[in-house]
C-alpha cells in the first residue's frame, strides 16, 4: 500500500492534521512532561518562565505548563465527547427525520425548530445553572444536547434530497430493507456533512466549556484551558503583565479551533473533487504573461480565412507536471491535421488562434484544447464536430469566457471583430463598416459583461436545466433586459418577450408559463428566443438539440435557420452529429483529443475528407445510412 497516498494533497488539510494531531499527542503524553500537579500551590508565586516551571506560574504558585497540557486533556475530552454525542442526536434526528417523514419527521422538525430559535449560549447558562453536580462529563452533556439542531437540520435537508435519487430508487427496486438504504445508501453520501458536522460540534463544544467556565459555571475543582482563564482574570493577571498564564491557553483554544477549521477543508475536498486541483488551481483565463500577450497580439494582427498563422509558435505549459492529452494518438489522429480555406461573404468575426487550454490537476494536466485555430465570419454557421471529450465544450466555452476551475489558457488568442454599430455611445460618423478587434481573453469581468449576451449569446446543452424552473417564461426574458437595457420600461420589456416568443413559433400568451407547463422542443424555442433577445452578432450553440426527438430536432433547426436569415447572426453549433452539421454548416471543424484535425467548407469536407478520423467518421454514418 502506498503510504503517500494517505497524505493529503492540500496544505491546508495537511496543516490542519499536524494542528490537530499535535494538540492530541499533547493531551496524551504532555502530563507524563511535568512533575507537578495542576492544582499544587507553591511558594514561587507570579513567576515568568524559566527551566524550573516553563510555563511560569500563577498567583498561587501552581504550574501553568502542568495546567495547560491537564487542562488540554480536558478541553479536548470534552470537545470530543459533546461532539460525538451531538453529532449521534443530529444524525438520528436529521436522517430518521429526512428519510421517514411523516408524523415522526413533523415532531423532530419541531424539535429541532425550538432548539434553533432558543440562543444557544444562554440556554446553556441556564442548564448548566440546573447541574446538580458540574462534572465535566456533564458540562460536556449539555453543550451536547445545545448544540445538534443546526446539523441536524442540514443533514434532514441533503437526505430528503438524497430520498428521491435514482441510486435509492433504484435500491427501493430492488426490495433493500429502508434501515439498509438508510444506512448503506443515504448515510455514506451524507458522510462528507456528517464529518464536518462533528468538527464544528468540537470546535464548538471546546469554545463553549471555555466561555461556561470563564462565567465561572464550569467545574472549577478540575483544570481546563476555560478555568485556566477564569482564574487569571479573577487574579488580575492581564494587569499584572503575567501573559504566561492566560495567553498559553486562549492561544491554544483559538489555534485549535483554526485546525479543526482547516480539516473541513479537506472533507470538501472530499466531497467535492472539483476542489482536487493542488498547486495547480487558477483562475479560468490566459497564463503564459507577455509571451501570451504577443501572440494576442500576432493573433489579432493575422486576419486569415480559418488558417493557422504561420510563426506562431506554441507556448509550452508551464507547470512542470506529468503532461496528458488522452492515449496518444495511433494512426488516424497521427495524421497531419486538414486545414482549408473558407470562403464565405462575410468578414472575420472571432478568429481563434493557436488555442490551447489545459485542465491540470495534482498529478497530470489534460490537454483540452491544443493548438486550434480558426475563424467565424459574419453570417456564417460553423459546425463544430468531435468525439465526447474531443474538447469541443472548452473551445466554446474559452469563446464565451466561461471556462471553469481549473482551465488555464496557456496559449494562443480569441480576437472578435465588434461591428462599430454595435457599440452604444458610437460616433455618428464611424464607418458603420468598421470593426474593433478586441481581445477577449484581456477583458475584465466588467467589459466582458457588456460584451456576453449584447454580442454573444449562448443556447446551453440542456435548455431542461439552463431555465429556472421557479420563475416564468416573461421573468427569464426580464432578466437579461434588465441588466442590459436597464432604461427600457416594463411594458416594452414585456413586448419584446411576446415578440421574440412569436419569432420561435411559440404563443405570445406563453409569456407568463412556467417551464415546466412547456414542452421539451418549447423549452428549447424559449431558449434560442432569449438568446436572440439583444440581437447579438453570433450564438453559440452547444449541442442545442440533443435532448429532443428527430422530428422535434429538425424544426428547432429550421427555425434557426429562418431566424439566422433574418437577424444575419453567426453561429457556432457544437454536436457529436457529423450527419446534421454537413447538412446545416457552411463550414465544419473537427476535433479529435483537443486538436483541430479537419477544418474546411462543409461540402468540400463532405464530398473529400481528407484526414483519416473524418474519413472514418464519415464511412460509419455512411454505413449506417444517415448520409444521402
Ligand atoms: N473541469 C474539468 N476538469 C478537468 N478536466 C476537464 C474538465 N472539463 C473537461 N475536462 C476534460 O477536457 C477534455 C475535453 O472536455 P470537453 O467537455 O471540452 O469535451 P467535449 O468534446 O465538449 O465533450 P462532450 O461532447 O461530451 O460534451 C476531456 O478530456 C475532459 O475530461
Amino acid at each position: 500500500m502506498n503510504l503517500s497516498r494517505l497524505v493529503p494533497a492540500s496544505g491546508k488539510v495537511r496543516a490542519g492534521l499536524i494542528i490537530a494531531i499535535f494538540f492530541v499527542l499533547m493531551a496524551v503524553f504532555g502530563p507524563m512532561l511535568t512533575s507537578y500537579s495542576p492544582q499544587a500551590s507553591g511558594t514561587d508565586l507570579l513567576q515568568p518562565p524559566s527551566g524550573a516551571h516553563w510555563l511560569g506560574t500563577t498567583q498561587t504558585g501552581q504550574d501553568v505548563f502542568a495546567q495547560f497540557v491537564y487542562g488540554a486533556r480536558v478541553s479536548l475530552g470534552v470537545g470530543l465527547f459533546a461532539g460525538i454525542i451531538s453529532q449521534i442526536v443530529s444524525v438520528l434526528v436529521g436522517v430518521i427525520g429526512g428519510y421517514f417523514r411523516g408524523l415522526s419527521d413533523d415532531l423532530l422538525y419541531i424539535l429541532t425548530a425550538v432548539f434553533l430559535v432558543v440562543p444557544g449560549m444562554p440556554l446553556l447558562i441556564v442548564l448548566t445553572g440546573y447541574l446538580p453536580s458540574r462534572g465535566m462529563i456533564s458540562v460536556a452533556f449539555v453543550i451536547a444536547i445545545t448544540s445538534w439542531a443546526g446539523s441536524a437540520r442540514v443533514l434532514r435537508a441533503q437526505t430528503m434530497s438524497l430520498r428521491r435519487r435514482e441510486f435509492v430508487e433504484a435500491a427501493r427496486a430492488t426490495g433493500e430493507s429502508r434501515t439498509r438504504i438508510v444506512f448503506s445508501e443515504i448515510m455514506p453520501n451524507a458522510l462528507p456533512l456528517i464529518a464536518s458536522g462533528f468538527l464544528f460540534s468540537v470546535i464548538g463544544a471546546v469554545l463553549a466549556e471555555a466561555g461556561l467556565s470563564f462565567l465561572g459555571l464550569g467545574s472549577l475543582t478540575t483544570t481546563s484551558w476555560g478555568s485556566m482563564l477564569y482564574f487569571a482574570q479573577s487574579a488580575q493577571a492581564f494587569l499584572y503583565g503575567a501573559w504566561w498564564w492566560f495567553v498559553p491557553p486562549g492561544l491554544a483554544i483559538a489555534v485549535l479551533g483554526a485546525g479543526l477549521a482547516l480539516i473541513n477543508f479537506g472533507i470538501d475536498e472530499y466531497s467535492n473533487p472539483r476542489l482536487r486541483t493542488g498547486k495547480s488551481r487558477g483562475r479560468a483565463v490566459r497564463t503564459g504573461g507577455p509571451q501570451a500577450a504577443a501572440l494576442s497580439t500576432a493573433g489579432a494582427a493575422a486576419v486569415a480565412s480559418g488558417v493557422d498563422s504561420p510563426g506562431l509558435a506554441s507556448i509550452p505549459s508551464e507547470d512542470g507536471v506529468n503532461e496528458v492529452a488522452g492515449p496518444e494518438p495511433s494512426g488516424s489522429a497521427a495524421a497531419a491535421a486538414q486545414i482549408r480555406p473558407i470562403d464565405v461573404p462575410g468578414a472575420p468575426i472571432i478568429e481563434v488562434r493557436n488555442l490551447k487550454v489545459d485542465y491540470p490537476s495534482i498529478d497530470q494536466v489534460v490537454h483540452a484544447v491544443d493548438d486550434v485555430s480558426i475563424t467565424l465570419h459574419r453570417g456564417e454557421l460553423l459546425g463544430l464536430a468531435g468525439e465526447s471529450g474531443s474538447g469541443k465544450s472548452t473551445l466554446t466555452n474559452a469563446i464565451t469566457r466561461l471556462l471553469r476551475n481549473p482551465a488555464q489558457v496557456t496559449g494562443g488568442s480569441i480576437t472578435y471583430h465588434r461591428a462599430a454599430r454595435a457599440r452604444p455611445g458610437a460616433s455618428s460618423g464611424a464607418d458603420p463598416g468598421a470593426a474593433e478587434a478586441i481581445d477577449l481573453l484581456g477583458l475584465s469581468s466588467e467589459e466582458l459583461r457588456g460584451y456576453r449576451w449584447d454580442e454573444i449569446a449562448i443556447v446551453f446543452q440542456s435548455a431542461m436545466n439552463a431555465l429556472n424552473a421557479v420563475t416564468s417564461v416573461g421573468a427569464q426574458f426580464d432578466d437579461v433586459l434588465r441588466v442590459h437595457r436597464p432604461t427600457m420600461p416594463a411594458r416594452e420589456r414585456e413586448a419584446l418577450a411576446r415578440t421574440m416568443l412569436e419569432k420561435v413559433g411559440i404563443d405570445s400568451d406563453r409569456v407568463s408559463a412556467y417551464p415546466h407547463e412547456l414542452s421539451g422542443g418549447m423549452k428549447q424555442r424559449v431558449a434560442i428566443a432569449i438568446a436572440l433577445v439583444l440581437e447579438p452578432d453570433v450564438i453559440i450553440m452547444d449541442e442545442p438539440t440533443t435532448a429532443l426527438d428527430l422530428l422535434i430536432q429538425r424544426e428547432v433547426l429550421d427555425q434557426v435557420m429562418a431566424l439566422r436569415d433574418e437577424y444575419g447572426f453567426a453561429i457556432i453549433f457544437t454536436t457529436h452529429d457529423l450527419s446534421l452539421l454537413l447538412e446545416v454548416s457552411d463550414s465544419i471543424a473537427v476535433m479529435q483529443r483537443g486538436r483541430l484535425v479537419e477544418y474546411g467548407p462543409a461540402l468540400e469536407v463532405y464530398a473529400e475528407p481528407r484526414h483519416p478520423y473524418t474519413q472514418a467518421l464519415l464511412a460509419s454514418l455512411a454505413d449506417m445510412g444517415a448520409l444521402v
